[in-house]
């Protein structure tokens, strides 16, 4: 049962008639919840946020500011800086007493002189800036359709881009960039043709000679322009996100209309589409900025470069081991070669569309899917993340055909199955990836998968790189870890004790790296990346060991707190 509320010591005052229907009503609000709640620590709780401090005072100001919104007050002079100036003046003049001399000090200060300023402007309703007269000879008689805009532009660039028109030789704009100056002020379009700028005529300049002036001119600039006959589009505002899947950077683009429109990214980085009515440069920005757009490639015009450029790179240095088994094989490492080529011609990764997510409390984890060249350091990260949280971290176990030994249990080490039922899997498409070594095979079924998220955890795999883009689904929507080397005397350095497992000829023995070891690791890394990159969400360098796992494990803690930015096609029901 609940004691009667007893609102917010002191806070309550009667004279506010208001404030007291409130309190009237969250009391009976309080009331008809109650028989709702089988949980006393449910109704304390409720007590306390509708009958606490927080929400009264919140309330009372609330209810002060719609009374003072209600009386309309009024400045009683708009002209608080120029007396204060004064006063401090003959204040200055005759120090009568400490006091005054402590008035002198406290008017002198720029903050309060910038708050008298700013009640002043409010008091004049003077929010527009103020624009120098327009100059006489502005407007040449047979140029009836001439525009003169004047816009007020503070250390920003003006937010278009401009050409020169094939047919008339004539300084066009091009295309005005969104939320730049020009665009904010309406008045400039796509197509206006520029005559004058700031009274110096631009129709005899170079491009290159203009662009410094639209850069430089700041303040109030005048234009001359003729309007263009160009129908204005619909302003489409678009909300579309992309993540950016290669690197671009304006500088090193001869192609660009104009480099300082350009907008430079690195793959991974989240842009908001602003526009993309030219087929060629789309707008964009950086989606946690409110800064005005700037050119990127489009999509098509990334693509067309891509495929443009020689493709007669070759990968070396595939990893040695497969996952499952870590034995070496010859045929293995030939087979993946194959397979690494092959996959080098699908699509060319441009933008994906993303939106953003969060996991929901009854929702599975994002599987978290590995990858890096074989020794790099995957097994490693991933045990001691198990032991770091087991309740939250878990493996999958694979399938064998090979002969269960006696301290292994079924279901623990692996599945164990019959050849001819690993074979009708195979067929049956039940593997994710699968492998043979010394006539057994081994393989990771999606179903596996499945279990480790039916029991509410997150589910680490390292695979090779090309069955990221095999398990990129909705349903388990990965979150892709790159684990890379450091350089390779840093590699030299950290490994130098580092013993890894070999067996050859059914014996296992352990090894230390060689100069070949380090060289194939980092040449496989650097062509997985290459290749693969576009799917990762986060790269670690594995050099200190202890950093690396500090880092893999403040990642994954934030994919579970914090939203992320996801496929768009994820999202979709
Ligand atoms: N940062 C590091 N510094 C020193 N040794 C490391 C570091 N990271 C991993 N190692 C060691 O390197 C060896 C190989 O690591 P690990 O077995 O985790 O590689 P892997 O990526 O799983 O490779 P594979 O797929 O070939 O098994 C292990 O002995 C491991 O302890």
């Amino acid at each position: 049962m609940l004691s009667p509320p007893t609102v917010g010591d002191g806070i309550l005052d009667m004279d506010h008639t208001s404030h007291y229907s409130v309190c009237r009503l969250l009391a009976s609000l309080l009331y008809g919840l109650e028989s709702h709640m089988d949980d006393s620590e449910d109704s304390n709780f409720l007590q306390d946020t509708l009958m606490g401090n927080t929400l009264h005072l919140l309330i009372r100001v609330y209810e002060r500011l719609l009374r003072f919104g209600a009386q309309r007050l009024k400045p009683i002079q708009d002209s608080a800086e120029c007396l204060a100036g004064e006063l401090a003046l003959e204040l200055r003049e005759s120090y009568a007493s400490p006091e005054a001399a402590e008035l002198y000090y406290l008017l002198s200060k720029p903050h309060l002189k910038s708050l008298l300023s700013v009640h002043d402007s409010v008091a004049q309703k003077n929010y527009d800036p103020e624009l120098p007269p327009l100059p006489g000879n502005i407007c040449d008689e047979e140029e009836d359709s001439v525009k003169i805009v004047r816009l007020v532009k503070k250390q920003e660039p003006l937010g278009a881009t401009i050409r020169r028109d094939e047919f008339t030789g004539a300084i066009v704009v091009a295309r005005v960039m969104r939320g730049g100056a020009a665009d904010r002020s309406g008045l400039i379009r796509e197509g206006d043709e520029l005559r004058e700028v700031n009274g110096i005529p631009v129709e005899d300049k170079d491009l290159e000679d203009i662009i410094p002036i639209l850069a430089q001119a700041d303040g109030a600039v005048t234009f001359k322009v003729i309007p263009g006959t160009k129908e204005e589009p619909a302003v489409n505002d678009t909300k579309t996100f992309v993540r950016a899947l290669f690197d671009y950077d304006p500088e090193d683009d001869p192609a660009i209309p104009c480099k300082l429109a350009g907008l430079a990214f690195k793959r991974g980085d989240v842009l908001q589409i602003m526009c993309q009515e030219d087929e060629v440069w789309w707008q964009a920005r950086h989606h946690d900025t409110n800064s005005q757009a700037g050119l990127i490639p489009s999509r098509e015009l990334h693509e067309r470069r891509v495929s443009h450029r020689t493709s007669s790179c070759r990968f070396s240095g595939l990893r040695k081991s497969f996952r499952l088994s870590r034995r070496n094989s010859e045929s293995d490492k030939q087979s993946r070669w194959r397979k690494f080529r092959r996959h080098r011609h699908g699509l060319i990764p441009t933008y994906l569309e993303v939106v953003p997510y969060q996991r929901g409390p009854a929702d599975p984890h994002r599987m978290v899917l590995m990858f890096g060249p074989s020794g790099v350091g995957l097994s490693e990260l991933k045990r001691k993340l198990l032991l770091s949280d087991p309740e939250l971290y878990s493996v999958t176990v694979p399938h064998t055909s090979r002969e269960q030994r006696k301290h292994e249990k079924e279901g623990v080490e692996y599945h164990f199955v019959s050849r001819h039922t690993f074979e009708k899997d195979i067929l049956n498409h039940k593997f994710i990836e699968y492998g043979e070594h010394s006539g057994n095979y081994y393989g990771t079924s999606l179903e596996s998968v499945q279990r480790v998220l039916a029991e509410g955890k997150v589910c680490l795999l390292d695979v090779e790189p090309q069955t990221v883009e095999k398990l990129y689904t909705r349903e388990l929507k990965p979150y892709v870890v790159f684990l890379k080397p450091p350089p390779i005397e840093s590699l030299r350095l950290s490994r130098r004790k580092t013993k890894v497992i070999s067996s050859r000829d059914e014996r296992t023995q352990t090894k230390t790296l060689t100069e070949e070891d380090f060289e194939d690791m980092i040449a496989s890394a650097h062509a997985m990346e290459s290749q693969y990159g576009h799917l990762v969400e986060e790269v670690i360098v594995n050099d200190d060991l202890a950093l690396a796992f500090t880092e893999l494990k403040n990642a994954l803690r934030k994919i579970e707190k914090e939203p992320q930015w996801i496929p768009v096609a994820w999202a979709q029901d």
